[in-house]
């Protein structure tokens, strides 16, 4: 199979989706391997890595996308990008078509098979695909946040830590999966008064189990909520319903009862976001302000950091691009319902349930694609 790898294009994206390691793995398994040019210079991979890889360095991602049977991204299709996909094709990268209807059209009109990292599932009910850019977003997410506090930011003002006779900034997440997880972990590390909101009974048994002491768990009932948010300085947004667009929990006349310059961010604003007034907003202008309250949104926020989350990547995508490549699409997904969960539009149609309600348009499952 010919894999074809395009440079990033969503404005400060510097992942990649193949490692050279990802390229020597697929070329050693008799595949052949094309990665634009300067495709991982912002992740520390120069095209000389490729080639000692043994791949091939191309011009031009329209040469990638007119030759290659399968593409392997980060970020979702931008427009240009979708305009180049067909039928037959291929693609394996993050989609979170839930929020994104007219990502959605373009590629049921491409024809293309799209398999998003974000639905690929484990045999331990998790997202392998989207745990490691998760850990990321989520360490990254107090360090964000402690920054929005900041007063030329337009915060209140608060250090995370406090200082010795002054108490720390109080911070609320909300969702204790993966991302919720981290944050609490390096907001408590950064010595803030910590507490995770989360509706699983389980999750936070575990939470309590392995981080009392640490950080607190509450459950996640509307009232708490609101209750919790109206002391917190930062609150960090990190729910999922997986491929759903985010329920939206804190609202946007809600906003005048949290204390003027609390920090927001929303780290599931690629699913839609989970505060009523979250948009989706760039690492090159990432906050915005609405009643007050200031809001980070950036919807790649591992792009930050390239080379760890390119990495990171790299290692968790590898063995299903390598059983993509080796048995074709629909063998590698019939032998693995986990990959087959990653499905989500295929010939034309939509194929996961959760974002053709999302979305109001029609879908079949995903096995009845491959039958
Ligand atoms: N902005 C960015 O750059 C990135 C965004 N993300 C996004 O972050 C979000 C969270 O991802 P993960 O932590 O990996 O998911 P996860 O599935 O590990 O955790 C989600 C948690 O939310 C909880 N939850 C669901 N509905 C809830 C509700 N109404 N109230 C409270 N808790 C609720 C679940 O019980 C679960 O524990 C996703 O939307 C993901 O796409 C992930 C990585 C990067
Ligand atoms: C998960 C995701 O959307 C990202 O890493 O950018
Ligand atoms: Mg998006």
């Amino acid at each position: 199979m010919k894999i074809g790898c395009p440079k990033e294009i969503k404005p400060q994206e510097f992942r990649v989706g193949m490692t050279p390691n990802a390229a020597y793995e697929a070329v050693q398994a008799g595949h052949s391997v094309i990665i634009e040019t300067n495709a991982g210079t912002g992740a520390g991979f120069e095209d000389t890595d490729y080639i000692a890889a043994g791949a091939e360095i191309i011009a031009t991602a329209a040469e990638i996308f007119a030759a290659a049977d399968m593409i392997v991204k980060v970020k979702e299709p931008q427009a240009v990008e979708r305009k180049m996909l067909r039928e037959g094709q291929v693609l394996f990268t993050y989609l979170h078509l839930a929020p994104d209807p007219e990502q959605t059209k373009d590629l049921i009109a491409s024809g293309a098979t799209c398999i998003a990292y974000e639905t690929v599932t484990d045999r331990n009910g998790g997202l392998p695909l989207l745990a490691p850019m998760s850990e990321v977003a989520g360490k990254l997410a107090p360090q964000v946040g402690a920054w929005t506090l900041q007063k030329a930011n337009g915060g209140r003002g608060v250090l995370m830590g406090g200082v010795p006779g002054v108490t720390p900034a109080k911070v609320v997440v909300i969702g204790g999966g993966v991302v919720g997880t981290h944050a609490a972990r390096v907001a408590a590390g950064m010595g803030a008064d910590v507490t995770v909101l989360d509706r699983s009974l389980v999750r936070m048994r575990y939470l309590d189990d392995a981080f009392a002491g640490v950080f607190k768990t509450s459950f996640a009932s509307a009232g708490n909520t609101i209750e919790l948010a109206r002391q917190a300085d930062l609150i960090i947004g990190a729910v999922l319903i997986p491929g759903a667009a985010a329920p939206q929990l804190i609202t946007r006349a809600q906003l005048s009862e949290l204390k003027p310059g609390t920090a927001l961010v929303d780290v599931a604003i690629d699913q839609g976001g989970c505060f009523e007034t979250s948009k989706a907003t760039t690492h090159q202008d990432p906050i915005y302000e609405v009643d007050g309250i200031m809001h980070y949104c950036v919807a790649n926020m591992p792009g930050a950091v390239a080379r760890t989350s390119t990495i990171a990547l790299g290692n968790a995508t590898m063995p299903f691009m390598m059983a993509l490549a080796n048995k074709g699409w629909k063998q590698a997904c019939a032998d693995d319902a986990h990959l087959l969960a990653g499905l989500n539009v295929h010939a034309g149609q939509i194929t996961y349930a959760a974002v053709g309600e999302a979305l109001g348009m029609d879908y079949i499952t995903a096995e009845q694609a491959i039958t």
